[in-house]
């Protein structure tokens, strides 16, 4: 039972199985405010909430908010320190579904992050964050309208699982010269390097299956997509980070290839494929020497392996994805990361699902959400088998805490996954429709008004775009 919150008196409780949500017509949702803009984004996205459940389902359906408490406010109703108290872990473990606004995280000390704990605490392994356009948002880029991407962000592990220990810390000093003295020597790859002894060090953990699980949920939502939109690609530093980011591509691969066969083809292979499709007698070398062009230059033993590569491709898929057949598959391919910072802009249209590791995954977020009218329209979703907790992309933002002043179309837009998660779709169109044109209408908060041309005077404020797109419903 709980200590010092108590569930809506009606109401019933979401449940899951087999990774999906079976939502009741009055389903009970536990919610955070969330601290700094939290305390202006909530009220205005909750209203907005009620009123898209209210106008599409006539009382049929409604919400039940439950209010749990995380970071200064928890700390205010349960106690110092006490940032993520354990009535709010029961209520989100009970009633499966919940959103959040944004909670603050110290730099350098202090506590670790509370919004990456609750990812952690409730396995929520794949973070989604579609960054599309609306039409009329202001843009720094000339072409917003061309990305429309979905990013798949592994939510759990990598530098996120906060393995670090502090310069000059004891067991970080042991670690460092274990390190240089036993374990860097004992690997010859390694040659004489050393690591400097006033460093600070943290570990980078990607395992096999926290990749694959993550690239599977993004397959999955690849084949829900149009079939123009039907396109994995693997993001990663792999070149660098060969045994952490560049096994993430390999088990993507490995995964997509043996899960999906049937379903999708590898750039790779599609170009193999291409390749006898123009020319039915083209020899396996020949092959081989169009899909790597630097073939020539190559020691024998890495063209064999090509030329193997091209033989297996063919006798193994031929059959099944030959003769363009592959056209009408899942494209996966590969990017590495600090490519596709410069390709979502450059060729926006040429990408759709991303997935990609936690730290990629934050950054590359915030930079999409940039091209389609910034932080103030980045919804999110963390999603795992059994619970999902809804967030937009930003933080607390602080510097426009209580102001009513920022744009809550983030966490609108986070209940509006919420929505379509549950199956109401008919809620999530209308909040989408409502959104849409009050932008396209030029009533905005602060952050779209001063990019506007010319640019709008004065804004709306938090609580009355939220107000706007109500209006807007019908
Ligand atoms: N999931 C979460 O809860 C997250 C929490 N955080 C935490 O939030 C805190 C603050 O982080 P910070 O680096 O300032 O990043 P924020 O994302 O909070 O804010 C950065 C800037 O983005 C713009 N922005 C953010 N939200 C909105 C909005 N709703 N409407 C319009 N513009 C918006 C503002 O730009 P401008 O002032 O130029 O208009 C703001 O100053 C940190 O403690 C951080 O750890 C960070 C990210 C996610
Ligand atoms: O938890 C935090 O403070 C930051 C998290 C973050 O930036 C994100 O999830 O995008
Ligand atoms: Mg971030």
């Amino acid at each position: 039972m709980y200590e010092k919150i108590a569930p809506p008196e009606t109401g019933s409780k979401i449940t899951f199985k087999n990774g999906e949500p079976i939502v009741p017509d009055n389903p009970i949702i536990p919610f955070i405010r969330g601290d700094g803009t939290g305390i202006d984004l909530w009220p205005a996205s909750q209203k907005v909430f009620d009123a898209a459940v209210k106008e599409a389902y006539g009382g049929k359906r409604q919400i039940n908010w439950f209010k749990v408490y995380a970071g200064d406010e928890a700390c205010e109703k349960y106690g110092t320190y006490q940032y993520l108290p354990q009535d709010t872990l029961d209520a989100i473990k009970e009633y499966g579904i919940a959103i959040k606004g944004p909670l603050t995280t110290p730099i350098g000390g202090g506590i670790r992050s509370l919004n990456v704990a609750l990812r952690q605490i409730f396995d929520l392994y794949s973070c989604v964050r579609p960054c599309k356009y609306y039409a009329g948002t202001p843009s720094p880029h000339k072409t917003p309208e061309k990305l429309d991407v979905i990013i798949y962000r592994e939510n759990t592990e990598d530098i996120y699982l906060g393995i670090e220990w502090r310069q000059g810390s004891e067991i970080g000093d042991k670690l460092i010269k274990l390190l240089n003295t036993e374990l860097i020597p004992a690997t010859p790859e390694h040659g004489k390097k050393q690591i400097p002894l006033d460093s600070g060090i943290g570990i980078k953990p990607i395992s096999k299956t926290g990749s694959q699980r993550l690239v599977r949920r993004a397959m999955k939502n690849a084949l829900r997509l149009p079939k123009n939109k039907q396109q994995v690609t693997l993001v990663h530093k792999g070149n660098i980070m060969k045994y952490t980011e560049g096994a993430f591509r390999d088990w993507g691969y490995e995964l997509v290839t043996t899960e999906f066969r049937g379903e999708c083809v590898t750039e790779r292979e599609s170009w193999i494929l291409s390749n006898k499709e123009r020319n039915p007698d083209i020899s396996l070398e020949e092959n081989a020497r169009q899909i790597d062009p630097g073939y020539d230059a190559l020691t024998e033993e890495k063209k064999a392996q090509i030329c193997q590569e091209v033989e297996d491709v063919l006798n193994s898929i031929w059959q099944t994805h030959g003769n363009g057949q592959w056209k009408n598959l899942v494209m996966v391919n590969d990017r590495i990361a600090d490519s596709i910072f410069q390709q979502i802009q450059t060729r926006p249209d040429e990408y759709s699902i991303l997935a990609t590791m936690n730290l990629n995954g934050d950054y590359l977020s915030d930079a999409a959400a940039a091209i389609v009218g910034g932080l103030g329209m980045g919804p999110g979703a963390n999603i795992g088998d059994q619970c999902a907790i809804f967030e937009a992309t930003h933080g607390t933002a602080p510097k426009h805490a209580g102001l009513d002043r920022v744009n809550p179309g983030s966490v609108i837009l986070s209940g509006v996954m919420m929505l379509e998660f549950m199956g109401w779709q008919e809620a999530a169109d209308l909040i989408k429709k409502g959104l849409g044109e009050a932008i396209s209408n030029r009533e905005v908060t602060y952050d779209l008004a001063r990019l506007m041309e010319p640019p709008v005077e004065p804004p709306l404020k938090c609580s009355e775009f939220a107000e706007a797109i109500i209006k807007y419903f019908n």
